[in-house]
């Protein structure tokens, strides 16, 4: 990893290391892609204030998240089949986290199982919540988060409706993965990966395969979880997760004021503004355009995450300049993890830090709460 020095070498390396069908569904969008361009060109467009001869000899970027100390403003996002990109990859993502003092989101579409990532790591985590049809399930997931002590339920609210992704079905990525000679080829080029897949502990969705029968058979498994995304969601579903939820709630997937303002009456601790990296809503602005609005509306109510585009610590000090109180990683630390396993995510993790370190520093900024618009250039 010497030679590694930003999360696009990172990028690359995991494109190398793992197949094409894994890698794309982890760097593509949905539809034309447009918000998923988005999402990276308007975090590239703000620009700093250069300042100097201010005493940056003292930076700390120590803050707090839900109330709970931090070593920097910087939280794992849920990402789906984590395990898929390297074998127990959710383990190794919050192992991670973990070293760095940063917070995990387990994903409910994760390959390891709750208890599967509690039994293997040293502090609580986070789990994220889809919530579907079958509401008993959904209850017991909730009960066994609340069993493996996690610390925060992070219920995402922007998949009701699942927008495709195109390179998804032209790779066949399905569960159970439609099988070419391509497909076969490009496995048996990547012995590295099958086999770290292989020794992991599971190799479909582990949160899921108890619940439904003959679990063996993932043909019924996929047609059970597709099945299952409930297009009939809405805000009182929220209020019944708060009811059987007694910790922590953060509201994912916020995109616009009025809906910021929905959030705060459910008492929700948090929200994230996100369009799910733009891999749902094709033609959405990118996410950096609507926090600075969301942000000046409940921003003084509720605590605002950030999340869409990130890959550097100048993108997260643009997002905290605009409002938000913390970033979500998605694709950057999903990329080291594909690139090298727990190492690769605690490079993804440090590369950031640095360069968030760094560009404090030529801001002539020595804390995080003193990151706002007035770091930026008009
Ligand atoms: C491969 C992949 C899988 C994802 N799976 C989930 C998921 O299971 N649950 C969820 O709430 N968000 C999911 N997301 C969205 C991320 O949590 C996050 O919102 C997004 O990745 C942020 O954009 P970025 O990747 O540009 O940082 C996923 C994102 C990616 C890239
Ligand atoms: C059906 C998709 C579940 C995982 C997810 O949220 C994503 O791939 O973005």
């Amino acid at each position: 990893m010497k030679h590694i020095t930003c999360i696009e070498d990172l990028r690359l390396l995991h494109k190398r290391r793992v197949p094409k069908a894994f890698f794309d569904y982890a760097d593509r969008g949905s539809y034309a892609e447009e918000t998923l361009r988005a999402n990276r060109e308007d975090l590239q467009k703000i620009k700093f204030r250069q300042r100097i001869l201010v005493d940056v000899s003292k930076r700390d970027l120590s803050t707090t998240i839900l109330g709970e100390p931090s070593s920097m403003p910087l939280i794992l996002a849920p990402v789906g089949l984590l395990g898929m990109q390297h074998g127990d990859g959710e383990i190794h993502a919050c192992r991670a986290a973990q070293a760095a003092g940063i917070p995990f989101t387990q994903s409910t579409m994760s390959i390891c199982s709750i208890e599967d990532i509690a039994g293997s790591v040293e502090k609580p985590f986070w789990f994220q919540l889809y919530v579907m049809k079958d509401r008993g399930f959904i209850k017991a997931l909730v009960e066994r988060a609340i069993a493996a002590k996690c610390t925060a339920l992070c219920l995402t609210v922007d998949l009701q409706v699942i927008g495709q992704r195109h390179q998804d079905i032209k790779n066949g990525m399905s569960v159970p993965p439609e099988w070419t000679l391509s497909k076969l080829f490009d496995f048996a080029i990547r012995p590295g990966w099958v086999q770290g897949v292989l020794q992991g502990k599971r190799r479909t969705f582990g949160n899921i395969a108890g619940h439904v029968k003959n679990t063996e058979d993932l043909t019924k498994l996929s047609a059970w979880t597709a099945a299952q995304f409930d297009t009939s969601l809405n805000w009182k579903d929220v209020d019944w997760i708060r009811s059987i939820w007694p910790g922590k709630l953060i509201i994912k997937g916020i995109h616009d004021i009025e809906d910021a303002k929905l959030a705060v009456e459910t008492g929700a601790q948090a929200l994230v503004v996100s369009n799910h990296g733009g891999r749902q809503l094709d033609g959405a602005p990118s996410s950096i355009h609507v926090l600075p609005g969301i942000a000046d509306a409940v921003g003084d109510k509720i605590e605002i995450m950030f999340d869409g585009g990130i890959r550097s610590g100048q993108d997260v000090m643009r997002a905290l300049a605009l409002g938000a109180k913390s970033c979500m990683l998605g694709r950057a630390y999903a990329y080291g993890l594909g690139a090298g396993g727990q190492a690769g995510v605690a490079k993804a993790i440090d590369i950031i830090r640095n360069e968030l370190l760094t560009t404090m520093g030529l801001c002539g900024v020595n804390t995080v709460a003193e990151i706002d618009r007035k770091v930026l250039a008009d």
